[in-house]
Order: C-alpha cells, then structure tokens, then sequence
C-alpha cells in the first residue's frame, strides 16, 4: 500500500473541515491505490481520519467520501444528483440516464425498465437464448483443460450482451473489435488526433450507434433480432413526450457497458471461490444433479437456492462496482457532519459489502447467510446494486445469467467427472476501480 502512496504529501490538510487523504502524488492523485488496493485505502483513512475524507482521484478531482453506512442512503436523496457521472465520462455516458435526475431520468427508464422485469425477460425468451451459448461456453472449458478466467469470462460476458441485443454470430467478432476500442474512451487523454485512443473511441462509439439505431429502424419495421430490443423500441414511442432516437440509442449503449465488466467479474469470481473451496464445488454440484438441467425462467430460479447463495455471497464480497460518484445539489446533513451544495461525494459500496455493522463475519465467504434466512431481501441486501432511482436495472437479468452459469458449469464438469482447481494465486493482479475484477492472469484447471 505505502508504494501507492506519494510519500512527500504528508501534510494534515483540511478542505471544508474535513481531512483529505495524505499520500497523493500530482495529476493521478490517490488513483494508483484507488485502483490497486482501495479496501486498504479506506480502512486506514477510517483508522487514521475518522468516517469522513477527501480522496482525489486525479483529473476527476476531489470527492468527499464518507464510509458510515448511513450514506448510503445518500442514493435515495433527492437533493442528490447524477450528473457528476457525465463530467467524468462525458464520452461514453453523456446523454445516457445514468448521469441524469428527476424526469428526464425517470422518462428514460420507465421506457427500459419492463424488458429486464422477470415478466419482461421471460417473454423476451431471455433464459432460453443464454442457456446453450453459456453451456458451449463451459464445455469448450472442459475440452480444453484450463483457462484464463477473466478473459473467458469478459468475452463470455460481451457475446450474452450481444446476444441480447440480437446480433447474430457470425457478426460477433466485428462487434468485439469495436467494443473494445469504445473502452479505450475510459483512458483516453483528452487529445483527438488520428490513431490516438481518443479518436479510434469515438469512431467506435459511432459505429456502435449507427448500428443500434438501424436495430431500432428495424424494430420499428417489425423485422427485429430480439423480443428485448422491440420492447424497449415500443415502450419508448409510447412514452408520452416523445424521445429522441438518440436517446434510446445512447441508453442501449449503456446496457452494453453497465453489463459487460460487472458480469465478467462476478463470473469469474464465482468461478476462482468454487475453485478454491471443494464444500461450495460439492454443494453447487449437488444442486445441479437435483434440477438435471440449466434454468431459463426466473421462476425456476427459487429450485437453485445455493447457486443465488453462490451470487449474492460472491458479490458481497468481491462487489464488481465498489464506488458510485454524486454531487450535493443542496446542503446536506450526514449524522453531525454538514456537507455544503456542491460537494463531490463518493458513496463506497465496497466498504458498506464488507462491513462488520452490516453483515456477521464480513470476511468470510458464507453461503449460510443467504441459505438460512427467512426474511425478504432488503436494499442493503444487494447494495452491490446500488439503490434508490438508480439501482441497477440489470438485476434480474444478471441473477439469471449468473444462476444459469453456475449449474452449467457444475452440470459439464460433474459429467466429464472434473471439478475446478486453482491454478495460480489470486491475491496479486487485483483491480478495484473503476469496476473491480480480479487478476487478468488468474489461471482455472478442469482436473
Ligand atoms: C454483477 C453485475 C452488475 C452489477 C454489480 C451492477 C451494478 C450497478 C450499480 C451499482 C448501479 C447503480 C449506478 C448508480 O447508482 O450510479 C447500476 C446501474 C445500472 N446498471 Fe447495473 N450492474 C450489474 C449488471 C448489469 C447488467 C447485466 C445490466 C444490463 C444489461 C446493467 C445495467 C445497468 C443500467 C442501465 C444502470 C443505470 C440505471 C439508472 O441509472 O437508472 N447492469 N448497476
């Protein structure tokens, strides 16, 4: 941790009365251990400066973030807003109701949100197109031996996605290529000259949304590739101010990115703790050789307790985003604490998913917790998700998908008499924003 700190920023500084975070170097600021050792980093500024603290990260400037569990509810507020998501990704979420409030957010995603309802996804036959993508998937694995985990699983991931979206297969590599070039936005420094990641971004972003919007043509024309993509077509031109195309079109994108690397990395998680714990591997194991096949309704996900267990216990622990970014529109209080209008706030959900005031022995990777209770799921249940207008739209499909994956994968393996086995060390390689994954190197045996 000390190596991702600036060892000559020592001072005690307040801004606004509040500590800011020593050990930041000039132009990243705190980023190198926000990103490579963030549980760390909170810990010790809770330890050293109390629950309260500035964290600079970087070109996106200072953020007030505050690790009492009581900003979360911060999410709800209505004083709250979005839009700081858009000045710090004005390329990829401009535009897209992530990084709005009020109405104008709310327009948006009441016209989206009934496609990823488990009515929505079960009508669109959403189960039935992922399952025997997900099942070649897992017994190409087995075929092969082992595998790099994250890269199987963020490509696995991408083609749901695509899948979703209706793109046929044989267009699939087209659309990685330029996926993967959108993602360079991420990085990209803000200078736009031909072959600099800038430029390559855009064009990528705007060859992505001239084929969304001709799959919206296409909906329109009653031709579409997926019940998915006319619902939200339809529900869009129903929505009573008209919105324009490129909204819906921007909003598609987003589903695109907002399901991508948080799947990815839940997947592979998922994968590297069954791997990593025989009692979970025989228990999942045990599940599938009951249900005899994968699931593609969510009513038949209440069969499949310890693979949703498996879900919810790995994104506990391992949550895929860790920090959502807000600004104070008005003053606001937070227990004694006073946050001016205009604050910049981090809400860390990491912190909250691992919290000992939140959850009996965070640490521990326990499937009991969820097997054992008997009450409903809360929010903070499934903060991982966020919450309030915001929370995320893709649950349901995600506990789906992920549900599906686990039995298949315990289904192939227990078949070819194989389980999975670790095959390097898991704690190095780490990243923790801005989604967290675990390490690019991370190698999975089938043995
Ligand atoms: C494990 C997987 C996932 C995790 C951990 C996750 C997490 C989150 C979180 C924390 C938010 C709240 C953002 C905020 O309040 O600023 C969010 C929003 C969102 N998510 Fe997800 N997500 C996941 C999967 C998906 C999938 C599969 C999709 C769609 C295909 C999706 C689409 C969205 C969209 C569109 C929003 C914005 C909703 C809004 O602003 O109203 N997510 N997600």
């Amino acid at each position: 941790m000390d190596m991702l700190l600036n060892p000559l920023d020592r001072r005690h500084r307040l801004r606004y009365d509040i500590p800011v975070v020593p050990g930041a170097f000039p132009l990243v600021g705190h980023l190198p251990a926000i990103v490579c050792d963030l549980p760390r980093l909170l810990l010790r500024a809770e330890r050293t400066l109390g629950s309260c603290f500035w964290l600079d990260f970087g070109p996106a400037g200072h953020q007030m973030t505050c690790v009492d569990p009581d900003a979360f509810a911060l999410l709800r507020h209505k004083d709250v807003s979005s839009a700081l998501i858009e000045e710090i990704a004005p390329e990829l979420l401009g535009g897209t109701l992530v990084a709005q409030d009020g109405g104008a957010h709310r327009q948006a995603r009441d016209a989206i949100k009934a496609a990823f309802l488990p009515k929505g996804l079960t009508e669109a036959g959403i189960g039935d197109l992922f399952a025997p993508v997900i099942r070649a998937r897992v017994q190409a694995w087995r075929d092969r031996g082992d595998v790099t985990i994250l890269r199987e699983t963020s490509d696995l991931s991408l083609t749901l996605i695509f899948r979703l979206m209706g793109i046929p297969a044989q267009d699939l590599p087209g659309w990685h290529r330029k996926y993967r070039q959108l993602l360079q936005l991420i990085v990209a420094p803000r200078v736009d000259l031909p072959g600099l990641p800038l430029r390559r971004g855009r064009a990528a972003r705007d060859w992505i949304d001239a084929q969304l919007r001709q799959f919206v043509r296409d909906a329109r024309a009653h031709t579409a590739r997926t019940g998915l993509i006319n619902d939200m077509v339809s529900a869009f031109d129903r929505s009573d101010d008209a919105l324009s195309d490129d909204v819906l079109v921007a909003n598609i994108r987003l589903l695109l990115l907002g399901g991508h690397d948080t799947t990815a990395s839940t997947m592979a998680w998922m994968v590297i703790e069954l791997a990593r714990q025989p009692v979970l591997w025989n228990a999942l194991v045990e599940e599938a050789k009951r249900v005899g096949a994968v699931p593609t309704r969510h009513a038949d996900l209440a069969q499949c307790p310890v693979a949703e267990a498996l879900f919810r216990e790995t994104l506990r622990v391992h949550p895929a985003t860790t920090l959502l970014p807000r600004r104070a529109l008005q003053e606001l209080q937070l227990g004694q604490r006073r946050i001016p209008a205009g604050t910049h706030l981090c809400i860390p959900l990491l912190h909250f998913s691992t919290s000992a005031l939140l959850h009996e022995a965070p640490d521990q990777f326990r499937l009991a917790r969820w097997l054992q209770r008997t009450e409903p799921i809360r929010p903070v249940d499934m903060l991982q998700f966020g919450t309030g207008p915001h929370v995320c739209i893709g649950y349901h499909l995600v506990w789906l998908e992920l549900v599906q994956f686990c039995i298949a994968l315990a289904l192939t393996m227990h078949k070819a008499g194989v389980r999975p086995r670790l095959l390097s060390g898991v704690e190095k390689g780490r990243r923790y924003y801005p989604t967290a994954h675990p390490s690019m190197t991370i190698r999975i045996g089938f043995s």
